[in-house]
């Protein structure tokens, strides 16, 4: 079994825990790596908000509570956790204040209930922005010995690697990419296109969802911090086209559906002109689902073998804000492949 904690019980969560009761009905999960360690194998055993509506909640009813707006996929029997009250820090600022109704319980004592619970992996899921909140959960998570993944964009990975890797703890982040989202799928065809000699000029992408993070996201800063991880992410893969991606409205009603539009221009051949228009549409938080699968058992599977920090080819894989990135996105699943088959 690999035993692990949610901190913040929003959209993601939402979708990872019926993921998880998906897995043990036996049926395929699409996208997951064949790993000694099966998914039906994960249990979720901890869980940590800040909000007044799901603090003290059983967790199979915290996830499908307001502002939360994941669609109910499946039953869930089997887990009785009680979601409990971690440090709000910074995870109310700004916007957040008007979305999050503050539970008035004192906060618990994190590294105690994850040494009590023997939680092996933490998954990070704050909101952008909980910069504080994150870096204390990673080092609540260093002082418990459990290993930590970083799905937000708060700087983790970046800032924690040393201390992770001196614990022989696996660190994985910072900011998770999507199974098939805006930025992959952005940058794969800006790739493909490279790889039929296309010289791609500029690009731009535009994300809209009706989640949470979406609404915070509106915040300039926010905004220009997610915008700036994602544009850097595509244009890393590209030689100097211009590139200007990032969520840029809320719209209610589409719930956890994300629509991303992309438009990518270039030249071929004699100089002639080519553009791509692509309308891509998901449901963002089913689309966390598979790598952070992936992740939990990938973490557990290090621990096991003693290796621990920042793992780059993990980091340049699964997440869009990596320490270390690879030159194209075939270099990192490549560079993924070998850490695997040495690890197996
Ligand atoms: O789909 P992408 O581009 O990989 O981005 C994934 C996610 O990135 C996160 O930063 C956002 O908060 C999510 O809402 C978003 O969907």
């Amino acid at each position: 079994m690999v035993r692990v904690a949610l901190i913040g019980i929003g959209n993601v969560a939402a979708a990872f825990v019926q993921a998880i009761e998906f897995a043990k009905t036996g049926k395929e999960i699409y996208g997951i790596l064949n790993l000694p360690i099966k998914p039906n194998n994960i249990e979720i055993v901890a869980a940590f908000d800040i909000d007044k509506r799901k603090v003290g909640k059983r967790l199979r009813e915290a996830i499908f509570t307001k502002p939360n707006v994941v669609d109910k996929y499946i039953d869930i029997k089997s887990n009785d956790i009680i979601v409990m009250r971690g440090p709000t820090l910074d995870g109310k600022v700004g916007i957040l204040s008007s979305i999050i109704e503050e539970s008035e319980e004192k906060p618990v004592d994190v590294v105690s209930i994850l040494k009590r619970e023997h939680v092996d992996v933490v998954i990070n899921l704050l909101p952008t922005g909980a910069i504080k909140a994150s870096a204390f959960y990673a080092m609540a998570s260093l002082e418990a010995g459990v290993s930590f993944i970083n799905s937000t964009p708060s700087p983790v990975a970046k800032e924690f690697g040393d201390k992770f890797r001196d614990r022989n703890l696996p660190v994985f982040g910072d900011d998770l990419l999507s199974q098939i989202g805006g930025t992959i799928t952005h940058a794969g065809i800006i790739e493909f296109l490279k790889s039929r000699g296309v010289k791609v000029l500029r690009s731009y992408q535009i994300d809209i969802a009706g989640s949470t993070e979406a609404l915070v996201t509106l915040e300039d800063w926010r905004k220009d911090l997610k915008k700036g991880i994602k544009s850097t992410f595509i244009s890393s893969y590209t030689n100097g086209a211009e590139i200007v991606a990032g969520t840029s409205d809320y719209v209610e009603f589409l719930k956890d559906r994300r629509v991303s539009y992309m438009v990518i221009e270039g030249m071929y051949g004699i100089g002639v002109p080519i553009r791509i228009d692509i309308s891509l549409k998901t449901y963002d938080s089913i689309n966390a689902v598979s790598p952070l699968i992936d992740l939990v058992r990938l973490s557990k599977l290090l621990m096991e073998k003693g290796i621990g920090g920042a793992i780059k080819e993990v980091c340049y894989y699964y997440f869009k804000d990596p320490p270390e990135r690879a030159k194209s996105i075939m270099e990192a699943k490549k560079g993924f492949e070998l850490l695997l088959s040495n690890l197996l």
